[in-house]
């Protein structure tokens, strides 16, 4: 996002439905889709909401990035096993990144000359292109020191190497879509959004379909002890880092009257944390949060929970939902009415998760987007 200069929209192939990809993904600049994880990896059983089913429902060419930093002619073998796997998805390019030398280049660009496809260009192993990770992926762009320095080198060295002009030919006009998908309706008309370092995975599409529909948002920063708009019919607390910001969090006064007067809160995992009585952070150390639900987390005791949810929810919401859980912080208390029956992505029931207080509602869950009719489609 930082990078574009924009906003950036989240193209979820398992959540959504094609025809709302294919709305989501149309405009009159040129879209650079980003793929998560490996090309096929996606949802079990067959990799449904995988980057190369995006570039199925979309029409996109896709571009290999490969890291050959432990290769030479096996890199054909790769390439190669990319472009045949399935006869749907086009590999127009390649970059190979993480080369070591002029020398390895030539090997590598020799290897892959029968392929017959385009080597787009080759990055040189660097450290100016190294980004700090932590739990759940990179350290969030808003927090780096220096960040346009960074995007400033990051992109001298792409323009250095890619051959931008050829990577642009590639591009061809998506899929459009010819039925149109209603969106997520905004749950309420005035909604303030927590938005910080400690809050901020809010997805962008979500917020835009939400103003796009009559709701009007407004954004605090608890991190800053700021309170949302005391007229807000809702306030919405999105996942984040409450746990690497408790002891600061449980200290800011404006922003806990602030929320605890609201006239309704939704949180979702790091928000759904923040909405529990305490927190316990990774030193061990217990931290008062809001007191909204019955509800005690821990970020002491961690355990991976990521994958695709499909939600039916017992109140707040309408309708069911498509969602994903992708959080390390685990539950040592929840009591009080559950929000959701879950099911995981090849529909196994994981029971309920959540819980509802009254105006109160929150889950470990992320909402991505409404259920559609196809969505057990298997091509999903
Ligand atoms: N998705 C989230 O909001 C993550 C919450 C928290 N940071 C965790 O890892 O458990």
């Amino acid at each position: 996002m930082a990078a574009s200069d924009g906003t950036c929209i989240n193209l979820d192939a398992w959540a959504m439905s094609p025809p709302r990809i294919q709305s989501l993904a149309q405009g009159n600049v040129p879209l650079i889709v980003e793929g998560a994880m490996g090309l096929f990896d996606g949802a079990p059983p067959i990799g449904q909401g995988s980057t190369a089913n995006l570039a199925r429902i979309l029409n996109l060419p896709v571009v290999l990035v490969l890291d050959v930093a432990s290769q030479a002619q096996s890199v054909a073998a790769v390439a190669a096993g990319f472009a045949n796997h399935d006869p749907a998805v086009k590999i127009a390019g390649l970059i190979l990144n993480k080369v070591g030398s002029p020398r390895h280049e030539t090997m590598l660009r020799r290897a892959l000359e029968p392929l017959e496809i385009p080597v787009l260009g080759a990055l040189y192993r660097t450290k100016t292109l190294n980004m700090p990770s932590r739990h759940l992926g990179l350290v969030q762009a808003a927090e780096h020191a220096d960040l346009d320095l960074f995007l400033n080198q990051a992109a001298r060295l792409v323009s250095d190497a890619v051959d931008l002009d050829a990577l642009m030919a590639l591009m061809q006009p998506t899929k459009c879509a010819d039925v149109a998908q209603p969106p997520l309706a905004p749950p309420a008309q005035n909604i303030a959004v927590a938005s910080d370092a400690a809050f901020a995975f809010a997805y962008p599409h979500i917020l835009r379909d939400w103003r796009d529909a009559g709701a009007t948002l407004s954004f605090f920063s608890p991190l800053a002890d700021q309170a949302p708009v005391p007229d807000a019919d809702l306030v919405f607390l999105p996942g984040g880092y409450p746990e690497l910001h408790a002891a600061r969090l449980a200290s800011n006064s404006a922003f806990l009257s602030g929320v605890r007067n609201a006239a309704s809160v939704y949180g979702e995992c790091g928000g759904y944390m923040a909405m529990g009585q305490g927190l316990i952070d990774a030193d061990g150390t217990r931290h008062q949060m809001l007191g909204l639900l019955d509800l005690e987390t821990s970020f002491e005791t961690r355990k991976l929970h990521l994958g695709y949810r499909r939600l039916s929810p017992y109140g707040f919401w309408q309708g069911d939902l498509m969602g994903h859980e992708f959080h390390y912080a685990t539950t040592l208390r929840a009591r009080g009415q559950p929000l959701f029956a879950a099911k995981d992505a090849e529909n196994s029931s994981l029971g309920d998760i959540g819980l509802i207080n009254g105006h109160y509602a929150g889950s470990f869950a992320h909402i991505i987007d409404r259920q559609s009719h196809d969505s057990t489609d298997t091509n999903r």
